[in-house]
């Protein structure tokens, strides 16, 4: 059957056979360490075995409450940031219609999905409320925390326009809760006012979440099968747990970057060559970025949608700097195929492309992309993906995890926390009047 793999063939004038044996039993032994748990961070190892062993009876409630969004909702808000938000938009946008929230309800036959609270932007709040305007509508709130402040802030703005037009109980079981199964301001409101909650595991940081509640809820609403997502993610873990080196994706993808990153390479750019791919390059800029960018240490991570970015960075990345490598995320089969069509006068000059399906067009477009950047002395890596659908998300999602996992012992940090991220906030509570940050709002406002 085919699945998800990694190849780096491309990039072997810039990686010798001893480098790779080398490299491989560092990686190797970095791959124990995260198994048999014994590394850093090693309270934050439940998303190994998410996959084959989640909460059966919660699993049964999301799906339920996706029905019942379904139809009683033509609008879910989603609010979450960061690994609260990103991997369902991922999800979503790669499973679900291009143009979700355009096509038709007939079409679409699920909610419109938007997401909110992964700003402080007022403009598109604001936006966003006209979106909604006076349709029945639902909202997610999500966050590991309970605490963070762009969620909350957003969620105030939502709950108050649903108890406004539902009244506060009929409002309160349109909310739902995905959060700490215990702590944090969001599970005592959700308490409080009876909402339906999903928990966040202890054992899951919210950037290894997308297979919990976090992002199993909106991506259960979308209409996507989500059984067959965690069957895929099963598969990946299968796979990265049990494979031999040579045969293991994850792992292999986690040498082979380290080794480039001892070479100078410390830049990571993700390049996709769908639009729907987008959000999954996001997705994998978190959970590289705060796994790894700590210590002064880490690969940073960079995406990139081509072609359209090939005429804007494009010159950047043929010919600029030379601090990256490129790992291209290969859509191998379309189900989407537009055929271009012969005219009579050629004006345009596309002739030469008749009768060509748009794919291959895209697909030498690519092709012809990595041998020039590989020629610019950009190593090219790639990762395979058969078809856009549940099941090879799930192995995908799986593969960059654990690869994610065995690539932070490889560079000596700790990947599962994120302590750098708490220097933003202090600031910006102080200049806000935070109580409990007041020593610091003097000597900040005399810095501005
Ligand atoms: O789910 P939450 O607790 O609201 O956190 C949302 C996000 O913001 C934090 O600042 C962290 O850096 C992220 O790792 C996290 O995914």
């Amino acid at each position: 059957m085919a699945k998800v793999t990694f190849d780096y063939s491309k990039a072997s004038k810039f990686i010798s056979d001893d480098e790779v044996v080398a490299m491989k039993k560092i990686a190797e032994d970095a791959k124990e360490v995260l198994v048999n748990k014994s590394g850093a961070g090693n309270d934050f190892l439940g998303w190994i075995d998410l996959p084959v062993d989640y909460d059966k009876d919660e699993f049964a409630r999301i799906k339920a409450a996706a029905k019942k969004i379904q139809s009683d909702s033509e609008v879910l808000v989603v609010i979450g940031i960061g690994g609260s938000y990103l991997g369902a938009r991922a999800a979503i946008d790669f499973l679900r219609h291009g143009f979700y929230n355009n096509v038709s309800k007939e079409i679409r036959k699920t909610p419109e999905i938007y997401y909110a609270g992964n700003s402080i932007s007022p403009a598109y709040l604001k936006g966003l409320l006209d979106v909604v305007g006076d349709r029945d509508f639902s909202v997610n709130i999500i966050s590991k925390s309970g605490t963070t402040t762009e969620p909350a802030i957003a969620f105030r703005i939502f709950k108050e326009k649903l108890e406004k037009k539902y009244g506060k109980e009929e409002a309160a079981k349109r909310i739902y809760a995905t959060t700490d199964k215990a702590k944090g301001a969001l599970k005592n409101l959700a308490t409080e006012e009876g909402y339906e909650s999903f928990v966040v595991p202890d054992d899951v940081g919210g950037r290894f979440s997308v297979l919990t509640a976090v992002g199993l809820l909106p991506i259960a609403v979308s209409g996507a099968d989500i059984d067959k997502l965690m069957e895929g993610a099963a598969s990946g873990r299968e796979k990265a747990l049990n494979n031999t080196f040579e045969d293991n994706d994850a792992v292999k993808y986690a040498a082979i970057r380290n080794i480039l990153l001892r070479k100078g390479k410390s830049i990571e750019i993700t390049a996709n060559y769908e639009p729907s791919l987008h959000y999954f390059g996001e997705w994998w800029k978190q959970l590289y970025g705060e796994s790894e960018g700590k210590d002064q240490k880490g690969i940073f991570p960079a995406a990139v949608d081509l072609t359209t970015d090939l005429h804007s960075m494009g010159q950047f990345i043929q010919d600029g700097s030379r601090l990256m490598f490129e790992t291209v995320v290969n859509i191998e089969k379309t189900d989407a195929d537009i055929v271009i069509q012969e005219e009579a006068d050629d004006l345009d000059g596309l002739n030469y492309l008749a009768g060509k399906d748009m794919d291959f067009v895209n697909k030498s477009a690519m092709n012809g992309t990595i041998l020039a950047h590989t020629d610019g002395n950009v190593p090219n890596l790639m990762v395979n993906v058969p078809e856009q659908n549940e099941f090879y998300l799930g192995e995908l999602f799986y593969m960059y995890e654990f690869a994610c996992g065995v690539s932070g012992y490889i560079l000596g940090v700790n990947p599962f926390n994120q302590p750098g991220v708490e220097s933003y906030k202090k600031n910006m509570f102080a200049l806000l009047g935070k109580p409990g940050y007041e020593d610091m709002t003097a000597e900040l406002q005399k810095r501005l």
